[in-house]
């Protein structure tokens, strides 16, 4: 079944390093089309690290970045969107959700285009998927943290893109909220989208991932399909301890 999908995403050789200390070490790796896949490795072992290489928010020390098997960055970035791990994100910023949700919009509105009614319609629409709708015109800053995360990933919604690369989108959910946002997520994987996300409670594995790639201290340990890949030994390998997972 995986020869027939295209490679949405394949990186070459990519090396990172942050001053003298290389996180990405030689990083390769071919991502199919169309899948749910995990990004599954331990603390620090380069997961957002390797998001940011692709979108180029950290510079790229070698190795290449290539979309749909010919295409860069650059000429595909609209159809890419991208979600930065919470913490990363400048919360101060002055902006409403509502504002924050219409930024996923620029495809339609242009960087400093109009907003008409139909643009705040749609960020709405997409707000109501994450049952963020009634805090439409709170300042940002003023939400929790799932809260946050939510809007964040209206906006991701509201881009319409081919391909999500979500930076631990379910930290700090709650439990009914992450259904709903799993459940909006398999929608789009139903669409023919493909959804790249970092994920860490092992036991939704299996559940939510056809696809893996694991990852140890900036390496790739393995990739593919969630039925052959996830195992003890890979797991035990990823994280580096003897202890036998529960896998569901
Ligand atoms: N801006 C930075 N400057 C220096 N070192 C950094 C920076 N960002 C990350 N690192 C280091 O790079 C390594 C990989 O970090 P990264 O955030 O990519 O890991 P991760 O797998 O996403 O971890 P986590 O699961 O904790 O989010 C870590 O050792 C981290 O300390």
């Amino acid at each position: 079944m995986l020869s027939k999908n295209k490679i949405v995403l394949q990186a070459k050789n990519l090396q990172v390093c942050y001053g003298n200390h290389q996180v990405l070490k030689d990083f390769s790796c071919d991502l199919p089309e169309g899948f749910m896949i995990g990004i599954i490795g331990a603390n620090g072992s380069g997961k957002s690290t390797f998001l940011k290489a692709i979108m180029r928010i950290v510079p790229v020390d070698s190795g290449e970045v290539l979309f749909w098997e010919k295409y860069n960055l650059q000429e595909v970035r609209h159809q890419i969107a991208y979600l930065p791990q919470r913490n990363s994100v400048d919360w101060d910023f002055p902006a409403t959700v509502l504002d924050v949700v219409l930024m996923g919009l620029y495809k339609e509105t242009g960087l400093f285009g109009k907003i008409r009614p139909k643009h705040k319609e749609k960020a709405l629409f997409y707000l109501e998927k994450v049952k963020m709708q009634d805090f439409a015109q709170k300042h940002i800053a003023e939400l929790s943290g799932g809260q946050q995360q939510r809007v964040f990933l209206a906006r991701a919604f509201a881009q319409e893109a081919q391909l999500y690369l979500l930076d631990e989108p379910l930290a700090g959910i709650d439990a009914v909220t992450e259904e709903i946002i799993v459940e909006n997520l398999q929608k789009l994987n139903s669409e023919g989208k493909t959804i790249v996300m970092v994920h860490h409670q092992i036991d939704t594995i299996s559940e939510y991932f056809q696809y893996l790639l694991m990852i140890r201290q900036g390496e790739v340990i393995t990739s593919g399909e969630t039925k052959e890949v996830l195992t003890n030994e890979n797991l035990q390998q990823i994280y580096g301890i003897k202890q036998a997972f529960v896998i569901q």
